[in-house]
């Protein structure tokens, strides 16, 4: 099948909750930009979604387009089957936390997160119990009459989140609210927002563009490719069975290699897979189960170091590959190796140094291999 020819809609393979919100069919045009086409997601009640993708992929349209501040071309947007596609923001139940905070400077940090209480008319002791009860809620109290320019970055994070949160939305909607933060305090937020998130049941979706992030804090992960759902599913779904090169690449397993599979010699099912100048392995469960040109994907930490042998032999159930270190460093817990290999500069990770130089046996075993047809070859 062509990339052209797949359908646009991937099959989410975990069951979704009761649907909260649907985005059916929904296509967005931005100046010349065909943003998405014909895109389809459902998130069930008291889900956390994450949409990760790359920079320019369309995360940030498909949010604004949930939350009405873009309008689709075609499609439409429901909650709890209601159509929604042509209310305002403000009349969809709906709360967005953006990057950059968006505080009033000039307003306390108990009015910011009252501000949306006080838009909606609600008596002035209303407001103040439910500023306080947030403010309790996020950690905040004992700063309420502050103005945000004398609060750390993490507090004003907590103080926009407050200000969403106040409103008692249907649906969170957040915009990478933690990417400006350091990254000391970016990881207690996260356990923060995702604490809070389930602890009040409520509906999230989450735009990032860090993988981990997404891993730790989402039910669902919807992975998007140029305006297209490349995948949908759970964190160890897309990362243990990535349904493309692209998604595995995404997720982590970026050493690529260009395979030929070829039908075992025993005739058993097996498939013969070689890569250039490698030994060819003997390898059981893999897809594709049709031989041809195919492209593989792997962690550096799938992979092992070996003492060079002259083994010319089939192996069973992992690929060999001849190499030399390169590039040697200590990331912190293991030691990474650049290996050049006649397939290409693999990356190699070991709990031991390989002095560069050294020349090793690459294994890659067939349990850590993601094999996909290659369309191009
Ligand atoms: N107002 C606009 N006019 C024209 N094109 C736009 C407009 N806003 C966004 N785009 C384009 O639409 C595409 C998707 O942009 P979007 O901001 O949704 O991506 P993103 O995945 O959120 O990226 P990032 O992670 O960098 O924020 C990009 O190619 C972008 O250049």
């Amino acid at each position: 099948m062509k990339p052209s020819d797949q359908p646009l809609v991937a099959t989410p393979t975990t069951p979704v909750r009761q649907p909260l919100l649907e985005v059916d069919r929904a296509s967005v045009r931005l100046g010349n930009t065909q943003v998405f086409d014909n895109l389809s997601l459902t998130v069930g009640e008291g889900e956390f979604v994450a949409l990760l993708g790359s920079s320019g992929c369309g995360k940030t349209s498909l949010l604004r387009t949930i939350a009405g501040f873009i309008q689709p071309r075609a499609g439409t947007v429901r909650v709890r089957g209601r159509d929604i596609t042509s209310e305002p923001p403000d009349r969809r139940g709906m709360a967005l936390v953006f990057q950059t905070y968006a505080l009033w400077p000039h307003m306390t940090v108990a009015q910011n997160i009252g501000y949306g209480l006080k838009l909606r008319r609600l008596p002035r002791a209303e407001i103040a119990a439910k500023v306080a009860e947030i403010a309790a809620l996020l950690g905040l109290s004992g700063l309420e009459e502050r103005k945000p320019a004398a609060l750390s970055g993490g507090q004003r994070q907590r103080v926009a989140l407050g200000r969403a949160l106040a409103i008692s939305p249907d649906i969170l909607l957040l915009d990478e609210p933690l990417s400006n933060l350091d990254a000391r305090i970016r990881l207690t937020v996260r356990q923060e927002i995702s604490a809070l998130q389930r602890r009040l049941g409520i509906t999230a979706i989450h735009v990032t563009h860090d993988r981990e992030e997404a891993m730790v804090m989402a039910d669902r992960i919807v992975i998007l490719d140029a305006g297209r759902i490349a995948q949908i599913g759970t964190p160890e779904e897309v990362y243990n069975q990535p349904a493309s090169a692209f998604v595995a690449a995404f997720m982590g397993a970026e050493n690529r290699l260009r395979l030929n599979a070829g039908p075992a010699t025993e005739g058993d099912g097996r498939l013969r897979l070689q890569a250039q100048g490698g030994t060819p392995a003997l390898i059981a469960t893999v897809r594709p189960a049709v031989p041809g040109p195919c492209i593989a994907h792997f962690r550096s930490e799938a992979a092992e170091l070996h003492e060079a042998s002259a083994a010319a032999e089939p192996t069973a159930g992992f690929l060999a590959l001849p190499g030399e270190v390169g590039q040697v460093s200590f990331p912190g817990g293991f030691w990474r190796h650049v290996v050049a290999t006649p397939a290409g500069a693999l990356v190699v990770d070991a709990p031991k140094a390989w002095p560069a130089g050294s020349k090793v046996d690459v294994h890659i075993p067939q349990t850590g291999l993601f094999v996909f047809p290659d369309e191009q070859g």
